[in-house]
């Protein structure tokens, strides 16, 4: 009998092309190159200087998202982009694709969108697979059990050259997650509780593989949400072994294996899930049911607290820090206190699950008059499929601003900012001073929570928005 194995040693040994020495690392093989704007044109700069080309452009993909501004163009037909450098990325990676034959969805095209929006909703992630991107959410795409990797700049280069990529083996941690998850709590407060628990530096050196019934029971959707946010936690990468929702979501897709074919890649991989009695490095036991929806109230995404849950008293020179940072003060709840900002975005929550709950909220109320929201779509697919179900003017209607799709104010490289001292609720991964605009504030939230505090102008506890009749709640 073989020995059982989990699903990452499966995937990284049908990738391995030479196996980690003590003097080296893994050599291994890569099946899908995702690049933006942002971390490629140094890469494709040094190919340039050797005289190289990629190997494998057919196995390359570009999108826009970083830099690209959310507004449409000006009379002009100028896109206001908000800095010469953001152009100029943008014209290099429309450059670099047309000049080595990658496929590019760009600006204008139907399929542009955040790279780890895109790459699952065209059905180019599939289970079994190794994807590599020069961006550190790369982890995102494990929920569909594809061993993915974000990588640095240096080695976006190596990818092209070669398609393949040096790594040690990472350590394995199984994160068991058992029971319902309650009304008005979702992935993201799922995956926020989790990183409270384990902290930022619980998953170092490891890839985590989330089981257990509550994520069986996820969508897609909220699937990505949880990997996306595994390098918060410190991890290499994320997995979620794929089953049946895996594969409805994948034969809607363009990209999926069609026909005999189908049935192939179907046969492959259902083989990707880690035997009974397989052993994993760590395992770290979660109880879903007892999570309320969860925010971070400091400066980075370990620093979370339940809605109704009192803040630390500054513990430490840290905690201290964070909550002066934030202007919060030790002890105190969160709920109350007023909001600036809110951002429903970002590869971790802006797909259409996403943008329908903020809908929710908002349907029929209106942001309170001191809050600017903004919501932006991950994708040009998400923003059409919104659109068609009427979600921009339910979002107009209430007084926020729908924007066109990108990373935004997740990251404010593209003008999307929240000014000095500014408290936003945001549903992206990270909250480290000055993360979205000098000065800013952060707390990450689910879009339930995000659209209740825009609603109520302070912090709020989701539940009480859940009910479809529309009432004002103070
Ligand atoms: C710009 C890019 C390199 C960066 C990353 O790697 O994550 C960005 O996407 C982020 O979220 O901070
Ligand atoms: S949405 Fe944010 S976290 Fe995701 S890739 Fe863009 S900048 Fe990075």
């Amino acid at each position: 009998m073989t020995t059982p194995t989990t699903l990452f040693e499966k995937l990284w040994n049908a990738h391995l092309v030479s196996p980690e020495s003590d003097t080296a690392p893994a050599v291994l093989y890569i099946d899908l190159h995702l690049i933006h704007e942002v971390t490629s044109p140094q890469a494709f700069a040094e190919l340039e200087s050797r005289g190289l080309s990629p190997r494998r452009p057919d196995l390359t993909k570009g999108t826009l998202d970083h830099s690209t501004p959310t507004l449409p163009a000006g009379a002009d037909g100028r896109l206001p982009f908000f800095t010469a450098e953001a152009e100029h990325q943008v014209d290099t990676l429309r450059r670099n694709c047309a000049r080595y034959g990658v496929e590019l969805f760009d600006y204008d095209g139907p399929h542009r969108g955040i790279v780890h929006v895109i790459g699952p909703e065209l059905g180019l992630t599939q289970p079994g697979q190794t994807i590599v991107c020069g961006d550190s959410h790369t982890a995102t795409h494990g929920a569909f059990g594809a061993l993915a990797f974000g990588i640095g700049t240096s080695e976006v280069g190596h990818v092209l050259a070669t398609q393949c990529l040096l790594q040690r083996r990472a350590k394995t941690l199984a994160i068991e997650v058992e029971g319902e998850l309650a009304p008005g709590v979702g992935a993201k407060d799922l995956i926020l509780h989790i990183i409270g628990e384990i902290g930022v530096n619980g998953g170092t050196g490891h890839v985590i593989e989330y089981r257990g019934s509550t994520i069986r029971a996820l969508s897609m959707d909220e699937r990505m949400t949880v990997c996306n946010m595994s390098i918060e936690a410190g991890a290499r990468a994320g997995l979620i072994a794929p089953d049946q929702v895996t594969y409805d979501y994948l034969a809607k897709t363009p990209r999926a294996p069609r026909g005999a074919d189908w049935d192939r890649a179907l046969a492959r991989w259902s083989q990707f899930k880690t035997d009974d009695g397989a052993v994993f490095d760590r395992h770290v036991h979660i109880d879903a049911s007892k999570i309320k929806p969860t925010l971070t109230w400091g400066t980075h995404p370990g620093q979370v607290a339940a809605i109704d849950a009192r803040l630390p008293q500054a513990n430490d020179p840290d905690e201290a820090k964070a909550l002066a940072y934030m202007g919060f003060d030790g002890g105190a709840t969160m709920a109350g206190r007023p909001v600036d900002v809110v951002f429903i975005g970002s590869c971790t929550n802006s797909r259409l699950s996403d943008l329908r709950q903020a809908a929710d909220v908002l349907r029929g109320r209106h942001v309170h008059p001191r809050v600017r929201m903004l919501v932006v779509p991950g994708s040009e697919q998400v923003k059409r499929d919104a659109e068609a179900e009427g979600i921009d003017a339910i979002v107009r209607a209430a007084g926020a601003e729908w924007r066109e799709p990108g990373c935004s104010m997740c990251i404010a490289m593209n003008g999307d900012l929240v000014g000095p001292g500014q408290l936003a609720v945001s549903t992206s991964n990270r909250n480290f001073e000055g993360r979205q605009g000098k000065g800013a504030r952060t707390l990450l939230a689910s879009p339930l929570t995000a659209a209740a505090c825009a609603v109520a102008g302070h912090v709020v506890d989701p539940r009480d928005y859940l009910n479809a009749d529309v009432k004002e709640v103070a």
